[in-house]
């Protein structure tokens, strides 16, 4: 048995909680897998990394409606593969030695809680004051007959295939479908999406859960209310039944996508005999301040919220790190603005109250919407079908949500987060500051122009 100050279970965000300032620390981190957790290794940065070269041939096919007449020749996955996991794959390494050379136990076997504040790492029980929880979650598969009979992937294992699929079936419609759905369509795929909602990413506002569904059914073949019945081996690939209102239809596919969501890893580290109150989703439940039920143990990122998003995550272990540093002077996130984008075509950001949730929650609100073509840059792109819409509290004039479904999305909506964070009202983001002419960026300045002044 050994006994730490600190025990940190996960090296996803958890991996940077030990800095400077907790040196002092007699610290263990357990990881069973890879340092960098899913954002680095399966998550976010493979992703973006594969939808920049997404881009990159959907922009060449595009610019031919500009008058650029460039074709895609060939895409080499196996090229642009090697060249992100050869970037990726060595950083582990790196990580697990360096935390090893600055005097940091690092286990390798996963953790399991048998007790409060003691887990069992392989056959060695570790104890410690602190235990921070940061084990993350995993991809969620649905009970879909004969799934475990057919080859299929998930986000976890889709982006270390050889070759790319003449055709694949993704299941589910959020944001990995949507990713996946672009960066394969990009790369010549045939794609399918059998999404149970209605329309795709459906959490998103409405209006641009809708815009998006209807450009997705240009690119790819879509069924909405529709699931999977069966599954069976068709070939090298899949044959589904996909029963939705028009039916059932079989579908064949070279591969198989599962994106249902993700589930935490509660059940992985025996969170219930470590003590831990879960809510009905298997989440580690925490106060504001990243504080479990049982004192000294701490919990954060996926395997404790419902964001599932990297920056979240990372704020927490600031929070985290700050708090294990201030007994009696604990906070919490400085900011409750939890903004996200989905990095798909077109692309899609997003922050507070959307219009159906300031309907179901009766929140006062006024609607702004303004167009990417009634802008100077949108027109010059001849964009048809972006927007920015911003929802506004009536009385204080501020920020209630932002929503923009177009191109460079991601970067145009940090004002707005910028506002809503520093609860600026949006005539002063609209009057007391200059955007650049002609840069896309106006398109967020006549968005708040849109607003009807009292
Ligand atoms: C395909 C994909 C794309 C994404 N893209 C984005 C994006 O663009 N932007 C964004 O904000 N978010 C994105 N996310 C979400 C983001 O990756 C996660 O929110 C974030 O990685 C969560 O961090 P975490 O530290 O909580 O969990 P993780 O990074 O998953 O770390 C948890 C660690 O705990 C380890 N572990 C598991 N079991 C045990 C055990 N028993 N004992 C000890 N350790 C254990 C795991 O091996 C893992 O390394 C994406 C996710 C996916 C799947
Ligand atoms: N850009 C980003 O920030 C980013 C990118 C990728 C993933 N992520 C994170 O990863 C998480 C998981 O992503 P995801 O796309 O797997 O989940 P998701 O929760 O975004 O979407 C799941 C979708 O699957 C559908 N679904 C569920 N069961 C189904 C079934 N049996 N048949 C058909 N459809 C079904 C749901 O209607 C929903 O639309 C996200 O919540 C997100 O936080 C973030």
């Amino acid at each position: 048995m050994s006994h730490y100050d600190l025990i940190v279970l996960g090296a996803g965000s958890g991996n940077m909680l030990p800095g400077d300032d907790l040196r002092h620390l007699r610290t263990a981190i357990v990881e069973p897998d890879r340092f960098g957790g899913t954002c680095l290794n399966r998550g976010c940065i493979p992703t973006k990394m594969f939808v920049v070269a997404a881009e990159a041939a959907s922009n060449a096919r595009a610019a031919t409606r500009l008058g650029v007449h460039a074709t895609v020749d060939t895409v080499n996955w196996k090229e642009i593969r090697d060249r992100i996991f050869g970037r990726i794959d060595p950083l582990h390494e790196k990580a697990l030695a360096y935390r090893r050379e600055n005097g940091i136990d690092v286990y390798t076997e996963p953790a399991r809680f048998i007790a409060p504040k003691t887990v069992l790492v392989g056959s060695e029980q570790l104890t410690a004051d602190t235990f921070v929880v940061a084990a993350g979650s995993r991809p969620k598969l649905p009970p879909i007959p004969g799934l475990s009979d057919v080859p299929h992937h998930t986000s976890d294992t889709v982006m270390r295939i050889d070759e790319i699929p003449p055709s694949i079936l993704i299941v589910g419609g959020g944001f990995i479908a949507a990713e996946f759905g672009h960066v394969f369509a990009s790369f010549g795929s045939q794609v399918t999406i059998v999404q149970s909602g209605p329309r795709l990413l459906m959490a998103e506002d409405e209006q641009v859960s809708a815009a998006f569904t209807e450009a997705a059914a240009h690119r790819h073949r879509l069924f909405l209310e529709a699931q999977l019945t069966a599954v069976r081996p068709d070939g090298a690939g899949i044959a589904a039944t996909v029963a939705g209102p028009a039916g059932e239809v079989d579908v064949h596919a070279d591969l198989l996508l599962i994106a249902t969501g993700r589930r935490p890893n509660t059940d992985l580290i025996d969170a219930a005999a470590g003590g831990l109150t879960l809510d009905e989703h298997g989440h580690v439940v925490t106060d504001k301040e990243y504080r479990t039920g049982v004192p000294g143990v701490w919990a954060l990122g996926d395997i404790a919220n419902h964001f599932q998003l990297k920056h979240m995550a990372n704020a927490e272990v600031r929070v985290v790190a700050y708090n294990l540093q201030h007994p009696g002077a604990e906070r919490g996130l400085t900011s409750t603005v939890a903004p996200h984008a989905v990095f798909t075509e077109p692309q899609i950001a997003s922050v507070g109250l959307t219009e159906q949730d300031a309907r179901a929650r009766n929140v006062d609100h006024m609607v702004a919407l303004r167009r990417y073509s009634d802008t100077a840059y949108g027109w010059a792109l001849e964009d048809t079908t972006g927007f920015a819409k911003l929802l506004v509290d009536p009385t204080a004039r501020a920020l209630l949500g932002a929503h923009i479904f177009g191109p460079h999305a991601a970067i145009l909506i940090q004002p707005l987060i910028q506002a809503m964070s520093l609860d600026q009202t949006v005539d002063q983001i609209a009057r007391d500051v200059l955007y650049i002419h002609p840069a896309l960026t106006e398109l967020v300045e006549q968005a708040l122009l849109e607003v009807p002044r009292p």
